[in-house]
């Protein structure tokens, strides 16, 4: 896929680390990103991801390097603009509000870095995003993790970056402040006009959030793409193992409040899921982990399973498991991914283009 320039980020950097009694680490990326929308930068730990987007923030200087966001150069072999030059927001993983100050303090702080004079519409509009109206009279201390992570987002964006960037800003949460913090961020990538660059290393997250994905292994950028396409690989090594699965989008068609079931039409595929109260038309998007799929020969009527799609076999990769393959199937225009034993697929003597019948037990609505 090929971006317009001027509207896109290219970002090459190559940077060698060499630490005393450590194996040398080599960052080696070049690569264009969409400026819109939040492009997540996955992969294993160690695999570069902070490093990169400490490239980005110019926190780390690459030896060789180069940066423009937007048609704007922020580092080539003859400049390095210094980070606070750098009209960027940045949240930490442990957000580093200032504890002598309220967290309306600390907005009013940035307020201060931001280049543009910010409106008082503006303020209103970022605190209202961000759902802090309530708690922006208290310190810190007196904030839970997701709420003080809330106002570290809305101090990185009163700056009015260009960019925003994510480094895995959940992971310090636990379960329950993680999902209430999900839907403000999944707010962000509707609301916001600046491309968000998040990493992660949790396949649930980048589900829900990303619209890209770069995938980094040992340094290397090893796949990026539309996260569909991304995650409908079986071939990438940060993405195979218990959590595979492939995500769709679709939009509600039907609703059946007697079963709590609601009909998602994904392409040409409808799948039934459980009726979380979205309207018809909603736009949602599904993950279906290889797991939950199973495969048969015919179209087995007397399954509990409601949803059954017609599908072919594209291709059958070794899973990370030596019990298990991953075998992905082309549904209508779409790619289905079904983690079988290597029993079974010996027993039903599956091979590629086949078609068969995939039966999915269960489909999760990750909006
Ligand atoms: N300050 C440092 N000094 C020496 N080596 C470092 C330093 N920071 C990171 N590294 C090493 O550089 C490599 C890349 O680290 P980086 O933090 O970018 O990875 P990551 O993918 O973000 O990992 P994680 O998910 O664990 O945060 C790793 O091998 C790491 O051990």
């Amino acid at each position: 896929m090929s971006i317009l320039s001027g509207t896109s980020i290219h970002a090459q950097f190559r940077l060698t680390r060499q630490s005393k009694g450590l194996a040398p680490f080599e960052l080696d990326v070049a690569t264009e990103l969409p400026a819109q929308g939040v492009t997540a930068i996955f992969g294993h730990s160690g695999s570069g991801k902070t490093t990169f987007l400490r490239c980005v923030a110019g926190l780390e200087r690459a030896q060789s390097g180069y940066l423009e966001i937007e048609g704007q150069v922020w580092q080539d072999a003859k400049q390095f603009m210094p980070t606070h030059k750098r009209p960027l927001g940045y949240v930490f993983q442990e957000s580093s509000l200032f504890e002598h100050l309220t967290a309306f303090g600390n907005l009013k702080f940035a307020i201060k870095r931001a280049e543009e004079p910010t409106s008082s519409e503006d303020f209103d509009r970022i605190v209202s995003l961000m759902g802090i109206e309530p708690i922006l009279s208290r310190y810190p201390k007196q904030l839970s993790g997701g709420e003080r992570q809330r106002v570290a987002i809305a101090r990185a964006l009163l700056i009015q970056p260009r960019i925003l960037l994510m480094d895995e800003p959940l992971a310090s949460l636990d379960n329950a402040r993680k999902q209430e913090i999900l839907p403000y961020l999944a707010k962000l990538r509707t609301s916001l006009d600046i491309p968000i660059l998040y990493v992660s290393h949790a396949v649930d997250e980048i589900a829900q959030l990303a619209d890209h994905v770069m995938v980094l292994e040992s340094g290397k950028l090893v796949a990026q793409g539309a996260l569909s396409e991304v995650f409908s690989r079986t071939d990438l090594r940060a993405l195979s193992g218990f959590d595979t699965g492939a995500v769709w989008q679709g939009q509600v068609i039907e609703r059946e409040p007697q079963w709590h079931l609601a009909k998602v039409a994904c392409g040409a595929s409808n799948l039934w899921v459980r009726d979380v109260g979205d309207e018809v038309g909603t736009k949602m998007r599904l993950r279906i982990l290889a797991r939950d799929v199973s495969l048969s020969r015919s179209e087995a009527d007397e399954s509990s399973i409601v949803n059954r799609l017609p599908v072919t076999i594209l291709d059958i990769t070794p899973d990370q498991d030596a019990a298990m393959v991953l075998i992905r199937l082309a549904s209508a225009e779409q790619v289905l991914i079904a983690r079988l034993t290597k029993r079974s697929l010996d027993t039903m003597q599956l091979a590629v283009g086949q078609s068969l019948w995939a039966q999915i037990k269960s489909v999760a609505i990750v909006r």
